[in-house]
């Protein structure tokens, strides 16, 4: 045990300054530099990295890029159950160290860990996360450089005031504190594919408060997420506090959910999978030592409230970032557009129809395209299959409806344009480039509110434009539980860490605010400290004297 002797403070905390990639910078041609060699270095090998050793299990599975998908981004070595279990052993055996270390050293990790991501890591894991999850180079700085630097950043100017939360007052001869205890056993952290700061998060936010973990990360996202688990590990991360478990997900989640040491799960990704991982906990209640953390960030069908007073031209151009950016597949991606009759037929609907036809798609190694393929085959089908079926109900697509697999997996972005509030392109997460547009008649702006609230089951992002002040505060008020992330003329993505706590409730999520310092509260289980210093010499009170 080492000695921490002086309350330090950590270094003033502010969000990673976003680089631009303009024609003829200096971080576009770094940027190109690095993708091009990547493209010439895959594939990849990636192994499970257990107490910081490299295990190649041979049972090797592939991640392709989504922009071509004959090329191999990496080849990952597929935990066995044994190599499972030795993961869940190895961090048991880390947690006291971990958890010993003064808190200055394990913020030091991760502030050097932000810095080796801004600077010397920055264009490898943007280029790993363009040609493995299929980013552009803009929503690639967004994720994998400034958000991972903000998260790990913020994280540890959050615990900091985490820690400094004491009782308000202490008796006469006493001090109380509390502790902010680790939790007893190991973090399961399962991780998606659709952001390399998700993964990192979902990792960083139970590790930093003195948890150990065991990281199952999404297929389609292992090299970049290995990368991460690389820089954390050269930023000093001691070797066993967390291990890298690529694999069979159904199994490598499973055998870690029937261990009895297993504390809490930290889990972006689909609802349903949530759901049955939430369900196959419970069951296995009685095998614990105490009541698993359950946090889940998931799906979500977001939506653009348009009043009448809204300005179409500034509307138009948010909901297409919104619901095209990244081939829509981000879990606060617009889906739902819902425009007064007024608006529709002023001029909205013919805007948003020219600007969308004018939307390239293409490989996330080019640079003049405003967003790239989906993730994988199975979202690929499973879109146009969605398209296809809200035509078959009526829906009308009035941009885009194409698509071509033939060589990356590119879905056009689509416009649908429904009278049934309800049909299956409004109500069904979809995460592709698909947004449907239900045209309400201008007196109904409150009823639409109450339509939105009930649409889905979801209640992630969603926002409202408006230039009257009356409709945005009565929207505000509707809709207060329809989105967790509620934005006044503005787009319904881009949560900044710090700014913009992230989550929402309903089906999408325990809504523990990443980006926040409620998140940390999941990972701890606080200990109140009594301390008295003045000994009692009689049993007897005062009211017990004749
Ligand atoms: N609310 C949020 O903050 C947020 C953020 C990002 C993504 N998402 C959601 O994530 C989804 C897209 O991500 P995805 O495709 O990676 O999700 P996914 O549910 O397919 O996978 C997420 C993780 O769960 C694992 N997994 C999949 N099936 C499993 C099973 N049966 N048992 C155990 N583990 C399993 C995967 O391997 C992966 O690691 C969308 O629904 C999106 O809305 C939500
Ligand atoms: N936090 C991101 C979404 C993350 C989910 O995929 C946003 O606000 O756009």
């Amino acid at each position: 045990m080492s000695s921490q002797l002086a309350a330090f403070r950590v270094p003033v905390i502010d969000n990673e300054p976003m680089r631009n990639y303009a024609p003829g910078s200096a971080e576009r041609a770094g940027l190109q530099a690095a993708v091009d060699k990547m493209l010439s270095q895959a594939p990849f090998e990636v192994p499970c990295i257990i107490d910081g050793k490299t295990i190649k299990t041979g049972d090797v599975q592939t991640q392709i890029m989504p922009h071509d998908h004959a090329r191999v981004l990496a080849k990952y070595h597929a935990a066995t159950p044994e190599l499972v279990q030795q993961a869940i052993d190895g961090a048991l055996k880390a947690k006291t160290a971990w958890e010993e270390l003064p808190w200055a050293d394990r913020a030091a990790i991760f502030l050097k860990a932000a810095d080796l991501i801004a600077g010397k890591y920055r264009y490898e894991l943007m280029a790993a996360t363009m040609l493995g999850q299929g980013k552009n180079a803009w929503q690639a700085e967004i994720d994998a450089a400034a958000e991972l630097c903000d998260f790990f950043r913020f994280s540890v100017k959050y615990v900091e005031e985490l820690y400094a939360q004491q009782p308000p007052r202490n008796s006469a001869g006493v001090w109380n504190r509390t502790e902010f205890r680790p939790l007893e056993g190991f973090v399961l952290a399962v991780t998606p594919f659709n952001f390399t700061a998700i993964g990192g998060n979902l990792v960083g936010a139970p590790v930093i408060v003195g948890n150990v973990c065991v990281w199952k990360p999404s297929p389609m996202a292992t090299y970049s997420n290995f990368l991460v688990h690389k820089i954390l590990l050269e930023a000093g991360m001691p070797p066993s506090v967390i291990q890298f478990v690529p694999g069979d997900a159904p199994k490598v989640v499973q055998q870690c959910i029937d261990s009895p040491k297993f504390a809490s799960l930290h889990f972006t990704g689909s609802t349903h999978v949530f759901r049955d991982l939430w369900k196959k906990i419970a069951s296995n209640l009685d095998i614990y030592k105490g009541y698993p953390r359950i946090v889940g960030e998931t799906g979500g069908k977001n939506f653009h409230l348009y009043h009448p007073s809204a300005d179409i031209q500034s509307g138009v151009v948010q909901a297409i970032r919104a619901a095209f950016e990244y081939s829509g597949q981000k879990c606060s991606a617009l889906a739902r557009v819902y425009v007064p009759r007024s608006l529709w037929e002023g001029g909205f609907q013919q805007t948003l129809v020219e600007q969308v036809n004018k939307i390239t798609i293409g490989p996330c190694t080019s640079w003049d395209h405003f967003t790239g393929p989906v993730i994988a085959k199975h979202s690929f089908d499973k879109i146009t299959g969605i398209i296809e079926k809200a035509k078959k109900d009526g829906g009308e697509v009035i941009a885009g409806g194409k698509w071509d697999d033939s060589k990356g997996f590119f879905v056009q972005p689509t416009v649908i344009v429904t009278k049934d509030p309800k049909s299956v392109s409004m109500t069904q997460e979809i995460f592709g480039p698909v947004m449907t547009v239900y045209v309400y008649e201008d007196a109904d702006f409150e009823s639409t509110c109450e339509l939105i609230d009930t649409t889905t089951e979801y209640g992630l992002t969603g926002s409202i434009f408006a230039t009257d002040r009356l409709a945005l505060q009565r929207a505000a008020h509707l809709l207060r539980n329809a989105a967790g992330n509620f934005y006044i003329n503005d787009k319904c993505t881009g949560a900044v860490v710090g700014q913009q706590p992230f989550g929402g409730a309903r089906a999408s999520g325990t809504n523990d605010k990443s980006g926040s310092i409620n998140i940390f509260y999941r990972f701890i289980s606080a200990r109140s400290v009594k301390e008295n210093f003045v000994a009692p010499t009689d049993y007897l009170y005062p009211s017990n004297l004749l």
